[in-house]
C-alpha cells in the first residue's frame, strides 16, 4: 500500500505539478511517519517494575556549565570621546546537583554524563548574563556517594539553590565576595554535609591585577565594599544610559581603630562564627590507593541536595576595571587587547570552566526491618501482609529482583520494611541474585529472618529451616562481619502445610536466643502477633540477637 502511494506521488510530480505532487509526498511522509511512531511507542513502553533489574550502582560524569564572557564596550557620547566602560559580567554556569527524592526507586532513570548549561555572556549597558540553568537529578532515599575523580564543593542545601538566584559576581562591579572558596578545613572532606558552609574571599583574582593596583588589601577592601549607582542623564537631546562605578569613592575607605577598615573587621567576625553547623558524616571518609574516595557523602532525607559539580564563575565586563587603569593614571583609554590576557595566560574577560566530577553512585535501602530468607520462602507474601505494598508473589524461586518497601503502620507510628531477594548459599560470592542485594540489609535496624517451614517436608529436596537459619547467617556474616550482630527474630512461615508444626517443634528445639514467630503469610495468621514483637525490637525495649553458635544442625 505504502509503496503504491510512493509510486503515485512520484508520477504526480511528473503529470500533476510540482506543488501538488509536493503536498501529497509530504503527506506520505506525514502517515508513514505517525504509523512508525505508534509500533515505537509501543516497544519503548517499559517493563513493570517488578520485572526490571535494579540498578543500584551507577557511574556518573557530571560537569558544570561554563561561566558566560564578560563584555568589552564603551558608551560614547559627544560630551565624553573617550567613552565610559559599560561591559556587563558574564553569567556564572549552572551547577550539577543531585537531589534526593522517594519519587524514584533506583538510578535507571539517570544518564551517565550530565551538563548543567553554561552562563549567558554579558553584554554592553552593563548587562550582565544569564546564570546558566542547574541541573537537578533526582536519586532515592540511602544514595551513598564514592568519588572517583574531581572534588565535591563540599556544600550540601536542604533547601532550593533558587533561592540564591543572583551570584554576587553576575553584579556588575563586584567580584570579591562572589568568588567563594570553601577553608581548608571543609575541603579536606572530613565533612561534606553543611548547611552554610564557611567562606572566606578569594583574593587571588585581586592578586593577578596587583601588578596594576598595587596594594592588595586596598583594592580588596574596595571591591567588597563597592556600591552601585546608576543615573540616567540625557546628552545633546539623545538619552545615554550612564553608569557610574561608585566603589571607588573614599568614603569606602574609612579607616576605624587599630589601622583596620570596617570591611576587614566584618570578615574577621564572619570567620569566627561561621554561619552554619557542620554535620559529620558518620562514616568517616577512607583513601584508598587507586584514589577512590569511599563514602564521601550520603543522602538519606527527602529533599537533600548535594551540589556535585559547580558552574564556572563568569568573565568580569570591562566595568570592572576602571580603578586599574585610572591608579595607572594612564590617560589611554584601554581596549579589549589591554587586559584580554594577563601572565599566566588565563583570561579574566572568559568565563571559567565549570567543574568536573566523576563519581559512582550506590544506593542502600534504608528500612527499619529488613526480611531475609532463602527464595520461596515467602517474604513478598509476608510484606503483602503487613503492609500494604504489593510485591509479586511466586510459587518460583528469584521472583523478587528487586528491594520491596513497605510500611508497617502501628496506632501511633509506622517503621519501614523491606523485602530482600532470596539468598542462597554462596551469595556473598555473587551466586544467585548475589551480593548485589546484601548491601541493602546494611542500614536495617532489626532482621527479620523468614524459614520456610515447608521446605524439606514431603520429599522435597529444599533445606531443613534451621540450615537455612546457618547458611543465611554465613552469608551475611561473609559479606559483612557484624552484620548479624542486630536485633533480630525468626519468622517460621508455611504453618498451614502438613506436617508444618513438627517441624517448627524441632526448629524451637534446635534454635535459642530469640523469638519464633509461627505464621501463615497467605492466611495472614499469627501476623498481629509478629508485628507486636517487631515493635518490641524496633523500639529497642527487647534485643534478641540470633547467633550462629545458638543453631544446632545435624
Ligand atoms: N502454603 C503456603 N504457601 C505460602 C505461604 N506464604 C507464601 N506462600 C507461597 O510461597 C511461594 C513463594 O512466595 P513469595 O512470597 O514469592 O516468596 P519469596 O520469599 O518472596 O520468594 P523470592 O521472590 O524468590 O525471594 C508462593 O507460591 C506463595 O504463595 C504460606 O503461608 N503458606
Amino acid at each position: 500500500m505504502r509503496v503504491r502511494m510512493r509510486l503515485f506521488s512520484a508520477q504526480s510530480y511528473q503529470h500533476l505539478g510540482v506543488q501538488w505532487g509536493k503536498s501529497l509526498y509530504s503527506q506520505w511522509m506525514l502517515s508513514s511517519l505517525t504509523s512508525n511512531l505508534g509500533t515505537v511507542c509501543e516497544m519503548s513502553k517499559l517493563a513493570p517494575l517488578q520485572e526490571r533489574r535494579m540498578i543500584d550502582r551507577f557511574t556518573v560524569y557530571a560537569k558544570g556549565g561554563e561561566g558566560g564572557n564578560g563584555c568589552c564596550s564603551f558608551r560614547r557620547s559627544r560630551t565624553n570621546r573617550h567613552g565610559i566602560r559599560d561591559g556587563g559580567n558574564g553569567g556564572r554556569g549552572g551547577d550539577v546537583i543531585l537531589e534526593c527524592s522517594r519519587a524514584v526507586w533506583d538510578f535507571s532513570g539517570l544518564q551517565h554524563h550530565i551538563n548543567a548549561k553554561r552562563g549567558g555572556h554579558g553584554a554592553p549597558k552593563n548587562r550582565i548574563g544569564s546564570r546558566g540553568a542547574d541541573k537537578i537529578v533526582q536519586v532515592p532515599v540511602g544514595t551513598v556517594i564514592h568519588l572517583v575523580e574531581g572534588e565535591l564543593p563540599s556544600e550540601m542545601e536542604k533547601m532550593s539553590p533558587a533561592l540564591n538566584d543572583l551570584d554576587e559576581i553576575e553584579i556588575p562591579d563586584t567580584f570579591d565576595n562572589s568568588i567563594l572558596e570553601c577553608n581548608e578545613e571543609i575541603s579536606s572532606s572530613n565533612f561534606c554535609m553543611t548547611d552554610v558552609v564557611k567562606i572566606e574571599p578569594k583574593r587571588s583574582l585581586f592578586k593577578r591585577l596587583g601588578g596594576n593596583i598595587g596594594n592588595e588589601s586596598e583594592s580588596s577592601r574596595n571591591l567588597s565594599t563597592g556600591s552601585f549607582q546608576q543615573s540616567s542623564p540625557g546628552y545633546g537631546g539623545s538619552k545615554v544610559q550612564c553608569y557610574e562605578v561608585g566603589f571607588w569613592s573614599e568614603g569606602d575607605d574609612t579607616e576605624v581603630d587599630g589601622g583596620q577598615t570596617e570591611w576587614e573587621d566584618e570578615l574577621e567576625e564572619r570567620e569566627e562564627e561561621p554561619q552554619g553547623k557542620l554535620i559529620e558524616l558518620k562514616e568517616e571518609l577512607e583513601e584508598t590507593d587507586d584514589g577512590l574516595q569511599y563514602n564521601v557523602a550520603e543522602l538519606t532525607e527527602q529533599g537533600q541536595r548535594m551540589t556535585i559539580a559547580q558552574g564556572g564563575r563568569g568573565g568580569l565586563g570591562n566595568v570592572c576595571f576602571s580603578r586599574v587603569y585610572r591608579k595607572q593614571g594612564s590617560r589611554n583609554l584601554p581596549n579589549k587587547d589591554d587586559y584580554e590576557d594577563d601572565d599566566d595566560g588565563s583570561s579574566l574577560i572568559v568565563g571559567a570552566p565549570g567543574s568536573k566530577v566523576v563519581l559512582i553512585l550506590e544506593l542502600k535501602s534504608i528500612a527499619d526491618i529488613g526480611l531475609v530468607g532463602m527464595p520461596n520462602a515467602g517474604k513478598s507474601t509476608l510484606l503483602g501482609a503487613l503492609s500494604k505494598a504489593k510485591p509479586q508473589v511466586g510459587h518460583y524461586a528469584f521472583t523478587t529482583l528487586r528491594p520491596n518497601l513497605g510500611k508497617l503502620t502501628y496506632d501511633d507510628f509506622s517503621v519501614t520494611v523491606a523485602d530482600i531477594p532470596g539468598l542462597i548459599k554462596g551469595a556473598h560470592a555473587n551466586r544467585g541474585l548475589g551480593h548485589a542485594f546484601l548491601r541493602h540489609i546494611e542500614r536495617t535496624k532489626v532482621l527479620a529472618y523468614v524459614v520456610d517451614l515447608a521446605a524439606a517436608l514431603d520429599g522435597k529436596k529444599g533445606i531443613p529451616p534451621w540450615e537455612q537459619l546457618r547458611d543465611l547467617m554465613s552469608e551475611l556474616e561473609m559479606h559483612q562481619k557484624e552484620l548479624t550482630n542486630r536485633p533480630s527474630l525468626i519468622v517460621a512461615n508455611k504453618m498451614d502445610e502438613a506436617g508444618a508444626e513438627e517441624v517448627y517443634q524441632e526448629l524451637k528445639r534446635r534454635v535459642q536466643g530469640v523469638p519464633i514467630f509461627p505464621i501463615c503469610a497467605v492466611l495472614e495468621d499469627g501476623v498481629p502477633e509478629l508485628k507486636d514483637g517487631l515493635r518490641l525490637l524496633v523500639n529497642g525495649e527487647e534485643s534478641y540477637k540470633l547467633r550462629l553458635a545458638d543453631i544446632k544442625v545435624d
